[in-house]
C-alpha cells in the first residue's frame, strides 16, 4: 500500500497559527517579538530563503529585519554587526544566513552570536546543552524533522532510526534529539560500508545528504517512515529532495514530499524559537 504523505506545508499552517496567538499575548504584555536576519553577499536562493523568513514573521506578527551586507564584507564588519545587534534589547533573535562568503569564517562568526539570540542553534553551547539533554533554543530543521514524526503518531521510543548524513545542521542535531525520545540511533554518511543495507534496517530513515534522489526503494524497510531533508534544485528549475520520491512512498508507511514537506517546518522552527528567546529575555513563562 502506497505511503501517507506528511504534509510540512499543512503542519506548519496549524503551528504558525498556534504561533500567532502566542504572539499577540507576548504583545499584550508589551513584548514584541523580533527577528534580525543577516544576508551577506547576493547569492540567489539566500535571498528566497531570507525573503521566505521575512514574510512568514510578519504573518505571524513577528518584527523581522533584513540587514543586507556587500559581497565583499570583511569579518570585522560583519563582527561588529552582530554584537551590536547582542546588545539591542529589541533584538531576541539573530539568524546569519549560511552559506557566508569565503573571506569570512563561518564558526567564528557563530561563535560571536550571543547563545540567547541564536535562534538557530548552532552556537557550541546550545550545540552542547543538546548534546547533554539540557533545554534549548533547538536548531530549526532537526525540530522540525521531530514534529513530523509526531505527527505520524508511530511512538518512537525503541524504534530503530538510520540518519544519513552527519552534517552539524542536520545530521548530528536531528540524531540527539532521536536519542532523547529513546530510538537506537545509527548515524551513517559518505564512508559508510553498504548503506543501503544499514539503512533498510530503518524503521525512521531520516535523509539528509544533499544528493538528488540518491535514496531508492533499495534503501528503505517496507513500513518506514522516511522524512526526506534534501532541498536540490536541478538545472531545470526543479526542486527535488534526496530520495526518490515515486518508488519509495511506494514502500513507506509514511512520506514527506519536497517541497513541502520539512522546508516549511525549518522556517516554522525558526518562528517559534524567536517567541521563546524573546520569553526566556523577558523572563516570561
Ligand atoms: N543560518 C541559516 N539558517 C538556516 O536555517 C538556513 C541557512 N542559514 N541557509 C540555507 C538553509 C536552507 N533553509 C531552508 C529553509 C526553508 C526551505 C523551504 O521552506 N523550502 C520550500 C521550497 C522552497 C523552494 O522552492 O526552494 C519547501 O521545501 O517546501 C528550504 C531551505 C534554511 N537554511
Amino acid at each position: 500500500m502506497a505511503a501517507q504523505i506528511i504534509s510540512g506545508k499543512e503542519v506548519a499552517k496549524t503551528i504558525r497559527e498556534e504561533l500567532k496567538r502566542e504572539t499577540e499575548e507576548l504583545k499584550k504584555k508589551g513584548i514584541t517579538p523580533g527577528l534580525t536576519v543577516i544576508l551577506v553577499g547576493d547569492d540567489p536562493a539566500s535571498q528566497i530563503y531570507v525573503n521566505m523568513k521575512a514574510k512568514a514573521c510578519e504573518e505571524i506578527g513577528i518584527r523581522s529585519e533584513v540587514i543586507r551586507m556587500d559581497r565583499s564584507t570583511s569579518q570585522d564588519d560583519l563582527l561588529e554587526e552582530i554584537n551590536r545587534l547582542n546588545q539591542d534589547v529589541n533584538v531576541h533573535g539573530i539568524l546569519v544566513q549560511l552559506p557566508l562568503p569565503k573571506q569570512i569564517d563561518e564558526k567564528l562568526i557563530i561563535n560571536a552570536i550571543s547563545p540567547e539570540k541564536d535562534v538557530d542553534g548552532f552556537h557550541p553551547v546550545n550545540v552542547g546543552k543538546l548534546a547533554i539533554g539540557e533545554n534549548t533554543l533547538l536548531p530549526c530543521t532537526p525540530n522540525g524533522i521531530l514534529e513530523l514524526i509526531r505527527q505520524t503518531e508511530i511512538e518512537i521510543k525503541g524504534k530503530h532510526a538510520v540518519v544519513i548524513g552527519r552534517s552539524n545542521i542536520v545530521g548530528k542535531p536531528v540524531s540527539f534529539l532521536l536519542l532523547r525520545e529513546n530510538a537506537t540511533v545509527t548515524m551513517t554518511h559518505s564512508k559508510t560500508k553498504d548503506l543501503p543495507a544499514i539503512a533498510k534496517q530503518a524503521d525512521i530513515l531520516v535523509v539528509a545528504i544533499g544528493k538528488p534522489e540518491m535514496v531508492t526503494k533499495e534503501y528503505v524497510k517496507p513500513g518506514a517512515i522516511v522524512i526526506d531533508v534534501g532541498t536540490n534544485r536541478l538545472e531545470s528549475g526543479k526542486v527535488v529532495g534526496d530520495v526518490k520520491f515515486d518508488e519509495v512512498k511506494e514502500i513507506a508507511s509514511f512520506i514527506t514530499p519536497v517541497p513541502g514537506g520539512v522546508g516549511p517546518m525549518t522556517i516554522t522552527m525558526l518562528l517559534k524559537n524567536t517567541i521563546e528567546a524573546a520569553k526566556q529575555i523577558h523572563h516570561v513563562k
